[in-house]
């Protein structure tokens, strides 16, 4: 089965407050965005990775993969400007799928500001995708309690709901899905993706919205997303111990 990545990395990182687009800042002197394309290259399961650089960073994006490559493999590397909102950026790395990897049947979305998910994690998802599953996202359990809220007029929220804590997961990247399942996600849930008050905050959520069955598989806690500059610390540190 061949299988494609789309490499989420257009987004500001506004949280994270740097100069430069998150998925640029160095870690360990490393740009995020190359750790998680070695990451999913190392897994051995991925036949090419369409980026999605934010705009006015293409060329400097594209200049992180030398001949069009994942550094230090043979997985091919293409780059396009992504959109408004990572909705929008995921389509912008489906229409150019078949760029470098024409007819793959298998796509994975994964985010460069998750930046140290592991090759087994990539496995897993994929091993999920040929085992026939058609919509696949790694998850880990909560550990805080969580309260559906509702903000009031005046400021604060009001709870309205406790829900059963086992029944939660924290949704991670990579997220697998069958390539006609996820670009029929994406043609119907278009009109939202550049608007961010609508467009959804993963592809799954996407699924999920055509009625289609969406499987979980464990994630890991190295696949922590890098938001704040605390999130980067921790990546620091996790990766001086591997
Ligand atoms: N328009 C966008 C927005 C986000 N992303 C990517 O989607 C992933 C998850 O987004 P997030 O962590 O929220 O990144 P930012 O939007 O950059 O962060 P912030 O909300 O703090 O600005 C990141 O790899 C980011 O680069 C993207 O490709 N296109
Ligand atoms: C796709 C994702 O990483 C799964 O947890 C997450 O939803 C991205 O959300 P963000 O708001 O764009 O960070």
């Amino acid at each position: 089965m061949l299988c494609a990545a789309v490499l989420t990395a257009a987004g500001s990182g506004t949280r994270l407050g740097h100069a430069l687009p998150k998925a640029l800042v160095p870690l360990a002197g490393t740009p995020l965005l190359v750790h998680a394309a070695r990451g999913l290259a190392a897994s051995g399961v991925v036949d090419a990775v369409v980026v999605t650089a934010p705009d006015g960073h293409l060329e400097e994006v594209a200049a992180l993969f030398p001949g069009g490559r994942v550094p230090g493999s043979d997985v091919p590397v293409r780059v396009v400007v992504g959109g408004a909102t990572r909705q929008a950026s995921v389509a912008a790395g489906l229409a150019a799928l078949d760029d470098v990897a024409p007819g793959c049947e298998a796509v994975l979305v994964h985010d460069a500001a998750r930046c140290l998910a592991g090759p087994e994690l990539v496995r897993r998802v994929v091993a999920a995708l040929e085992a026939g599953h058609g919509a696949v996202v790694p998850g880990v359990p909560v550990t805080d309690t969580v309260k559906r809220v509702v903000d009031l007029p005046g400021g604060g929220a009001r709870v309205v709901e406790t829900p059963e804590r086992s029944t939660l997961r924290a949704v991670q990247t990579p997220q697998g899905f069958s390539r006609e399942l996820l670009e029929r996600a994406h043609r119907l849930g278009a009109e939202r993706a550049d608007d961010e008050t609508r467009a959804v905050s993963d592809d799954a959520g996407l699924v999920e919205s055509l009625g289609e069955e969406v499987l979980l598989v464990p994630g890991e806690a190295a696949a922590l997303k890098i938001t704040t500059p605390a999130d980067l610390e921790l990546a620091e540190r996790l990766l001086s111990r591997s």
